[in-house]
Order: structure tokens, then C-alpha cells, then sequence
């Protein structure tokens, strides 16, 4: 089945540009703003636990004072879950957290983490919060995440955005494949992570992928030609690709 598809901009590093000095400014709830101008369906931002960009008072702000729907990415810990069951966002999605690391580097692995990750959602959905499991283009992670209870799963794209040739064809067809998996256990699926101009059009292309969130480079395209600019170039490679292949132009509206 066709969905219609929406664009979640994630405004985590409005936060680390802000951080380099340790001030207010830029205000990554004035960029959430903005990006509902642009035309944005969603806001996503990741509290990680360093809270590197995005602190506890921006989700706070962010929860309290937009329109669009917040997507929470949050590690499985006690602490993020109880911020998430403060500020209820629209959603939240499950992401894995290395300390270390300079960007999430890979999906959460439900299919192994099972009994300590389905408390978590099962408090999640309990508070209304719509979760997602941000997951590999794996079948068996689809169908762990489904049988504890998420009903969304977010693909990982870095793997696709990095390669390259016949590399990248390899990992773009393992997306095609669980994005269909998904729809046929009956999953929303959404995609993300490292999505540029170039990469985004074969993603935007797969009819049953309902939402793309996108970050990084949306920031750092915003420094050539403005944020909104640069949202409104992203949604129109969506659409594009979309029409192209022949299905619908863009969102319908809230998730
Ligand atoms: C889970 C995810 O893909 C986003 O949170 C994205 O990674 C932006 O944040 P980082 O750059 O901190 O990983
Ligand atoms: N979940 C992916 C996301 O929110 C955006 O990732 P990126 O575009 O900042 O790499």
C-alpha cells in the first residue's frame, strides 16, 4: 500500500552549533518553528545521555511551545523514560546509545534485547506515546520489535548514504526489502540517518516508507542558503521522487 509521506526534521545540531559557546543562540525551538514554515510534518530530536546537543529544557520547550509533532529519540534507560513520560511527546523512538561514538552507528538490536526493552515500551504506550524502534534493514529486528508491542520501526540509512556503486544498490535493496517486510507484519515504517540531497530521491521512492527524518545535513545546508531553503529543496527531492514513481506527492497531515 501506498503511504503518504512525510519529512520529520531533526534539529539536534541547531543544539551543538548552539553548545559550541554554551549560549542561547541558535534556539533549535526557533529552527522547529521555521521548519514547520518550510513545511515540515514532524520535529525529531535525541536527548542523548551527554546531552552532547539537545538538553532536557529543549524537549522541555519543544514539547510545551510547537504545533508539530515532537518524535522523541531516546536511549532504553530509566532516566529517558521517565523524561518521556513527563513531556509526553507524540512519539518516541528507541535508539541505540554508545558514549563514545560520534553518531549512531547502527540499529537497536530488539531482536536480542527483547526482555529489556519491552518494559519500555509497554510504559510508553501505556502513556499514549506512539514508539518506533530505530532498527537495520533486518527482518528479524522488524519482527522482534512488532512482537513487543512498538508499531513503528525507523530503517537505518547510514549504511545506504555511505556506500558507494554497487555497494550502495546492495543496501538500498535491503531497505526496499524490510520496508515491505515491515508493511506486511503490519509495521509503519519510517527511514533516516545520513540522508543528503543525493541520497534521499531511491528512499523517498519506496511507496510503503511513510516518514523520512532528516537532520545533519539539513543544518548544514541551512548555513549556505537558510534553513527553511534548505527544508524546502529536502521536500521537494521527496515529492519528486515520489511522483516519479508514481504514487502520492506528499504528507496528509499529522501521523
Ligand atoms: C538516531 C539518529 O540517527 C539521530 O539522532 C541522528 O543520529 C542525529 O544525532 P547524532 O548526530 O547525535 O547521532
Ligand atoms: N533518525 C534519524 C534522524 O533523526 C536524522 O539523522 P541525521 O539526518 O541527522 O543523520
Amino acid at each position: 500500500m501506498e503511504h503518504p509521506l512525510r519529512l520529520g526534521v531533526n534539529i539536534d545540531h541547531v543544539a551543538t552549533i548552539r553548545n559550541a559557546r554554551g549560549g542561547l543562540h541558535p534556539d533549535p525551538v526557533r529552527a522547529a518553528r521555521l521548519a514547520a514554515q518550510a513545511g515540515a510534518d514532524g520535529i525529531t530530536a535525541h536527548l542523548r545521555e551527554d546531552r552532547r546537543h539537545i538538553s532536557d529544557i529543549d524537549i522541555k520547550r519543544l514539547a510545551r511551545e510547537i504545533e508539530l509533532p515532537l518524535n522523541l529519540e531516546m536511549a532504553a534507560t530509566r532516566e529517558m523514560l521517565a523524561i518521556a513520560l513527563q513531556h509526553r511527546p507524540h512519539a518516541a523512538c528507541i535508539v541505540p546509545e554508545k558514549r563514545e561514538e560520534r553518531t549512531t552507528e547502527g540499529g537497536l538490536d530488539v531482536a536480542r534485547g527483547r526482555a529489556q526493552l519491552e518494559p519500555f515500551v509497554r510504559e510508553l504506550v501505556a502513556a499514549g506515546i506512539r514508539v518506533s524502534m530505530f532498527v537495520e534493514a533486518d527482518p528479524a529486528q522488524l519482527d522482534a520489535a512488532k512482537a513487543i508491542g512498538a508499531a513503528v520501526v525507523e530503517l537505518h540509512t547510514g549504511a545506504y548514504c555511505h556506500a558507494e556503486g554497487a555497494a550502495r544498490d546492495h543496501e538500498l535493496a535491503r531497505i526496499v526489502a524490510a520496508a515491505a517486510h515491515a508493511e506486511r507484519v503490519g509495521l509503519e515504517c519510517h527511514a533516516g540517518h545520513g540522508l543528503t540531497y543525493d541520497t534521499v530521491g531511491p528512499i523517498a521512492a519506496i511507496a510503503t516508507l511513510a516518514e523520512l527524518n532528516i537532520g545533519h545535513f539539513l543544518v548544514g545546508e541551512a548555513i549556505f542558503v537558510g534553513l527553511e531553503t534548505a527544508i524546502r529543496g529536502m521536500r521537494k527531492l521527496m515529492d519528486q521522487a515520489r511522483a516519479e514513481a508514481g504514487g502520492t506527492r506528499r504528507s496528509a497531515g499529522r501521523p
